[in-house]
């Protein structure tokens, strides 16, 4: 995808609650640009502050201080710019729930002022990609949830918006609906070349569908890069590999100087075998040189694993505390 110029400039954008006595400050002093055709994810815990820096972003919540520009205008002092210029779609917000599919498509059209000729068109396009065709005259209360998240996302592309905000569009999909809903968000960003922010709190989407994650905890920024780097920077493959001895030290002896921290234990397991672990970058690369370096050695390899380093192992090699859990909790 093709970049362009920066869209969104947010500096020092800092957003506090009072709650009683309390104030919580959900967005703490975020600072981050993003160019033109960028698809970022925002991801983090429940709480971090990813949709309050979205509704920032999208002149929908008042910074208490720092600075946003969005598509050229400033989210304060020029909001209905900003608007006309973006789309929003929020967690489970979009159709009024007596209205029928299409209506609500059309709806939206009149909302952005579109002509007739070209809301309809627009909607029929969007219903087909969006395979909504057969639900036209359903009520949107009858939706299933899946169905009524492709209809969230239809409404929001209605005005075509070259800059757009989504928070948690998958939440509550199964996985099916979650791959077939990023199928249809990815094929509309090819086809309109837009620009797209979203927050998740999926790991492996924000792995596989993001070329830029930034990663949000209590209100701070604690990473910002591709997975690729994050992964890279900030965690390890792991390699174990069950090896055919009694002997700990000779497999230790073996791999002395090898890439990697090694760790060997010491004595065999009830299989007579060793298990020696390796965490290293380039797992792909360095599982078939340790089984190599151990055969120069009279070692037999009877079993290898290898993990890969995920978003999660960064989170907590970054935060001490592991996203699998917290979605979890
Ligand atoms: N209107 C509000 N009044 C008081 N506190 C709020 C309000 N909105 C958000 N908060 C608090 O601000 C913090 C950040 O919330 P936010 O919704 O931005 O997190 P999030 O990362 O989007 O989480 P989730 O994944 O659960 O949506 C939380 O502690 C939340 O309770």
């Amino acid at each position: 995808m093709r970049h362009s110029g920066t869209v969104i400039r947010a500096q020092g954008l800092t957003r506090t609650f009072r709650r009683g006595k309390d104030v919580i400050e959900a967005v703490s002093a975020i600072d981050v640009d993003v160019r033109g055709g960028e698809l970022v994810a925002f991801l983090g815990p429940n709480g971090a502050g990813k949709s309050t820096t979205l509704r920032m972003l999208t002149t929908l919540l008042r910074p208490t201080a720092g600075t946003a520009n969005v598509a050229g205008y400033d989210v304060v002092d020029e909001p209905a710019q900003v608007r006309a210029r973006i789309g929003y779609i929020g967690q489970g917000t979009g159709g009024g729930y007596s209205y029928r599919v299409l209506d609500e498509l059309h709806n939206q059209g009149r909302f952005y002022h579109l002509p007739t000729s070209e809301y309809r068109a627009r909607a029929a396009d969007l219903m087909e990609s969006l395979e909504l065709t057969g639900l036209a005259k359903r009520k949107v209360q009858s939706l299933s949830g899946g169905q009524r998240r492709r209809l969230d996302v239809a409404l929001g592309l209605m005005n075509r918006p070259p800059l757009l905000f989504l928070d948690e569009p998958t939440t509550g999909l199964d996985p099916q609906s979650r791959a077939n809903l990023w199928h249809h968000i990815v094929t509309m960003r090819e086809h309109y070349g837009m620009t797209l922010v979203l927050t998740t709190h999926y790991l492996d989407e924000a792995d596989n569908v993001a070329e830029r994650v930034v990663i949000i905890d209590h209100g701070r920024i604690v990473a910002d890069a591709s997975p690729a780097t994050l992964k890279r920077d900030h965690a390890d493959d792991l390699i174990t590999l069950q090896v055919a001895t009694g002997d700990g030290t000779i497999v230790r002896e073996a791999l002395l100087g090898f890439p990697g921290e090694i760790t060997v234990d010491p004595g065999a397991d009830p299989a007579g075998q060793v298990r020696a672990r390796i965490s290293t970058i380039h797992g792909d690369r360095v599982l078939p040189a340790a089984i190599e370096r151990l055969r120069d050695h009279g070692l037999a390899v009877q079993a290898a694993d290898l993990k890969k380093a995920t978003l999660d192992d960064v989170f907590l090699n970054l935060t001490g505390r592991s996203l699998r859990e917290e979605a979890r909790a």
